[in-house]
C-alpha cells in the first residue's frame, strides 16, 4: 500500500466505497408516489408545487379553453410587460435594452428618459472594482471554468465591502447595482487569465468605457482591439435582455430565495446562485448545445440527411452517445411547453446575423435538429406538456457568431440574470421573514446500535 501513489490509493477507495454511498443513498422511486412527495417539487404533469408569489415576471404556458387548461405559445413578461413588446421597442427604436429593462425589473416600472439617465450614470459610477483586484483576486487560480472564476471573485468581493453584512434595502440595493456593473469586468476579466496563464495567450485588460452600455462594454473588454459592429453590440444586448429574469422558481432563483431567507449576505447568496446557475440542466446548457452540436457534427457523415442526424439523437436520449447523460441539450423545458418565446425571439436574430457570418448552413442544422429532437423526445420520453427549445438553445450560437469564447456563456447569462436575482432577493427581504424550510420525509428504518466488538 505504501508504494502506491496517494492519487491511486485514494481512486482505489473512492471506486469502491462509491457503490456503498449509492447503495444507502437509493430511496425507491415507489415510495415518491405512495408518500405523494413531488420528485423536483415538481406535479407528474410538469407543473411546478407552488412555492411563492413574485411581482417580478410572469410565465405562461397554458391558457384555459371551455374551463380546461391546455398548452399554449409561451409567454414571458418582465413587471406585467411582454418581452416580445420590450424587445420589438427596443429594435425599432435602436436602443439598448439592458439598461432600461434592469430599471423595470427592480424598480417595477418603466424609467422616463430622465430616470433611465440617472440610473445609467449610478451603474457607471458602480462600475469600478476595488483597488488592484484583478491582479489580487481575479488573476489568482485562473482555470476554463469561468463561473467559478466569477463565484471565487463575488465571494471575495465581500472582504472589500465594510458593510457587507447588511441586509438592509438601501444596502442591499446598493450591492446588487454594484454587482450588476461588475459582473462583466469579472467574468472577462476572469477570462483573460485563464486565456494567459493556461492557454499561454497573450494578456490583456481594458477598461470600461463609462458611456457605453453592458453589451457594447462586454465586447470592449473582451476583444484585443475593443471594436465591434452596432449589429454585434444589439444582438448581444437582446440576448442579455432575453436572459435577465425568469420568475422565482428557476433552480437559480429558487436558490437566491432559500439563501436569503436564512438571512445571508448579497454576497453569499449571489454566489450560491451563480452555483446554480452553472449546472447543465440549467444556464450551462448552452455551453453544452454547441459542444453536442459539434458531436453531432463529427459522428454524422451527412448532416443534411434527416434521418441519420435523427438516429444521432436517439442516440444522445440512450446515453450512447456525446456525454452519455440522456440528454438532448437545450430542448425541454420545466414550464414551457409549445415554446420557449425566448427562442422564438432569439431564432428570428440568429437567422439575420447567421446569413451576415456567412453560417446559413449552421443555421440550417439548428432548425434541423431543433424540429427533429423535438419528434425524439415525444417518442423516447414521457412528457405530458410537449418539448420545444428553450433560450439555451440558440443562445450559444449567436455568440460563437460573436466571437465570444465558449467558456464565456454561461457567464453572459449570468451577466444578465443577477439582475433578476437581485430583483427577487430585493422582494424576499422585503415580503418574507419566514426560513424557507420544507420537509424530507425520513423512510429510513430505525436500527438498535451496535458497539464496535460486534461489527
Ligand atoms: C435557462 C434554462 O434553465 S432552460 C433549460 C436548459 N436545460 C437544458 O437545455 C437541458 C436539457 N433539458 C432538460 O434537461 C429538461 O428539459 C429540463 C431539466 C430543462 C426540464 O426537465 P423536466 O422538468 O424533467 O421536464 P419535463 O417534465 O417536461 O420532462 C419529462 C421527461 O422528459 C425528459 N426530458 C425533458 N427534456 C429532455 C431533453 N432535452 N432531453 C432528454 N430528456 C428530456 C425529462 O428528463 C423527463 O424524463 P423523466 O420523467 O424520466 O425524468
Ligand atoms: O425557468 C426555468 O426553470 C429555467 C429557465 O428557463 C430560466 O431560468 O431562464
Amino acid at each position: 500500500m505504501k508504494y502506491k501513489k496517494t492519487s491511486s490509493i485514494i481512486r482505489e477507495y473512492t471506486d469502491s466505497y462509491s457503490k456503498l454511498c449509492t447503495e444507502s443513498c437509493t430511496v425507491p422511486k415507489e415510495l415518491y408516489s405512495q408518500f405523494g412527495v413531488k420528485r423536483g417539487l415538481r406535479d407528474e404533469n410538469g407543473t411546478g408545487v407552488l412555492a411563492g408569489l413574485t411581482n417580478i415576471s410572469s410565465i405562461q404556458a397554458y391558457e384555459e379553453i371551455d374551463g380546461k387548461k391546455v398548452p399554449c405559445d409561451g409567454r414571458l413578461l418582465y413587471r406585467g410587460y411582454d418581452i416580445i413588446d420590450l424587445t420589438r421597442n427596443f429594435v425599432q427604436n435602436r436602443r439598448f435594452g439592458f439598461e432600461e429593462t434592469a430599471y423595470l425589473l427592480l424598480f417595477g416600472e418603466l424609467p422616463n428618459e430622465t430616470k433611465l439617465a440617472e440610473f445609467k450614470d449610478v451603474l457607471s459610477l458602480c462600475r469600478t472594482l476595488p483597488r488592484n483586484f484583478t491582479r489580487d483576486v481575479i488573476m489568482k487560480a485562473a482555470n476554463a471554468d469561468i463561473m467559478n472564476s466569477l463565484t471565487k471573485s463575488v465571494l471575495n468581493l465581500a472582504s472589500y465591502d465594510p458593510k457587507a453584512a447588511d441586509i438592509s434595502m438601501p444596502n442591499v440595493l446598493r450591492q446588487s447595482l454594484m454587482l450588476i456593473s461588475v459582473f462583466p469586468m469579472l467574468a472577462v476579466y476572469g477570462y483573460h487569465a485563464y486565456n494567459h496563464y493556461v492557454k499561454q495567450e497573450s494578456f490583456y485588460i481594458h477598461r470600461p468605457d463609462e458611456k457605453l452600455s453592458a453589451a457594447e462594454n462586454i465586447l470592449r473588454m473582451l476583444r484585443p482591439d475593443m471594436k465591434y459592429t452596432e449589429l454585434e453590440a444589439k444582438v448581444l444586448d437582446i440576448a442579455l435582455v432575453l436572459h435577465m429574469e425568469h420568475g422565482g422558481g428557476n433552480n437559480s432563483a429558487f436558490t437566491t430565495h432559500v439563501v436569503t431567507s436564512a438571512g445571508s449576505d448579497t454576497y453569499s447568496v449571489i454566489a450560491a446562485a451563480l452555483s446554480s446557475l452553472k449546472g447543465p440542466k440549467h444556464g450551462g446548457a448552452n455551453i453544452k448545445v454547441v459542444q453536442m452540436m459539434q458531436d453531432l457534427r463529427k459522428s454524422v457523415k451527412d448532416v443534411k440527411d434527416e434521418d441519420e442526424v435523427k438516429a444521432y439523437l436517439l442516440k444522445l436520449l440512450n446515453r450512447e452517445a456525446f456525454d452519455k447523460k440522456g440528454l438532448i441539450y437545450g430542448m425541454g423545458h420545466a414550464v414551457y411547453s409549445i415554446s420557449d418565446p425566448r427562442a422564438l425571439i432569439f431564432k428570428s436574430f440568429v437567422e439575420k446575423l447567421a446569413k451576415e457570418k456567412g453560417r446559413d448552413d449552421d443555421f440550417a442544422l439548428y432548425s434541423s435538429v431543433e424540429k427533429l429532437a423535438t419528434q425524439a423526445i415525444a417518442e423516447e420520453r414521457k412528457i405530458y406538456k410537449g418539448v420545444s427549445a428553450n433560450v439555451d438553445f440558440y443562445s450559444g450560437f449567436v455568440y460563437s457568431m460573436l466571437d465570444i469564447p465558449l467558456e464565456l456563456f454561461t457567464p453572459i447569462f449570468a451577466m444578465a440574470r443577477i439582475v433578476g436575482w437581485s430583483a427577487h432577493r430585493l422582494e424576499e427581504l422585503t415580503n418574507v421573514d419566514k426560513i424557507i424550510r420544507p420537509a424530507y420525509k425520513s423512510v429510513a428504518e430505525e436500527k438498535k446500535y451496535i458497539p464496535m466488538e460486534e461489527r
